[in-house]
């Protein structure tokens, strides 16, 4: 199966290579010293493959095929959606960080706003790609600029990298928060208020 040729975030065209994805997976098997023949692992290389399709499949997509729905309701006021779960993968290491992003933004002079679910779709156009955290969170922050031209945007991301607690350091449990901060939402009794929304249990 193969895909239709999609355009990535750069506007390259072109697709996921699942044969490829395959013969690498059954490579490292065997360079681990594993039978990658043997009952268990038969069908490791294609299941890999398939779940590497799922996981990085935000390289295939842009913003604006997910900030679709826009609305002109007028609303001017800060608009947050907190703790979306995020699942990305660590371009170091290949293995995941999870966590939560949370997402604002003051709409723009004639309160052109989005669909909430979008928001978290965005967030995981950003999350299905190799990543570091920082750069997840200016991606989402910059892409919410540009489409929806609001008056400001507050993005924090809050994950455990797996790369920090199963291995090396070995610190399960170290949470790492970055954040990016746009127009208005930078001036600090707007930015104090949208962090005291976020950090509210
Ligand atoms: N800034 C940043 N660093 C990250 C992120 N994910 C992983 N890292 C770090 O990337 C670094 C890679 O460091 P290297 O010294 O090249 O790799 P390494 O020898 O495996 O490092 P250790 O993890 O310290 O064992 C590590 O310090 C990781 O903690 C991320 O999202 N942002
Ligand atoms: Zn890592």
């Amino acid at each position: 199966m193969t895909d239709p040729v999609t355009l990535d975030g750069e506007g390259r065209i072109g697709e996921f290579d699942e044969k490829r994805a395959e013969n690498a997976v059954r490579e490292l098997l065997l360079a681990v010293g594993e039978d990658p023949d043997r009952e268990g692992l038969k069908e490791t290389p294609a299941r890999v493959a398939r779940a590497y399709r799922e996981i990085f499949a935000g390289l295939w997509q842009r913003p604006e095929d997910v900030l679709t729905t826009t609305f002109d309701l007028g609303h001017d006021e800060m608009v947050l959606v907190k703790d979306i779960e995020v699942y990305s993968t660590c371009e170091h290491h290949l293995v995941p960080f999870r966590g939560v992003a949370h997402v604002g933004y003051i709409p723009s002079e004639t309160g052109k706003i989005t669909g909430l679910s979008k928001l978290a779709r965005l967030v995981d156009v950003y999350a299905r790609r190799p990543q570091v955290q920082e750069r997840l969170t200016t991606q989402i922050a910059d892409s919410l600029m540009e489409i929806l031209e609001p008056r400001g945007v507050i993005v924090v991301v809050e994950c455990e990298h797996m790369c920090m607690s199963m291995r090396g350091i070995r610190k399960p449990g170290a949470k790492t928060i970055t954040s990016a901060v746009r127009g208005q939402l930078r001036d600090v009794a707007t930015r104090n208020e949208a962090m005291s929304l976020i950090m509210a249990r």
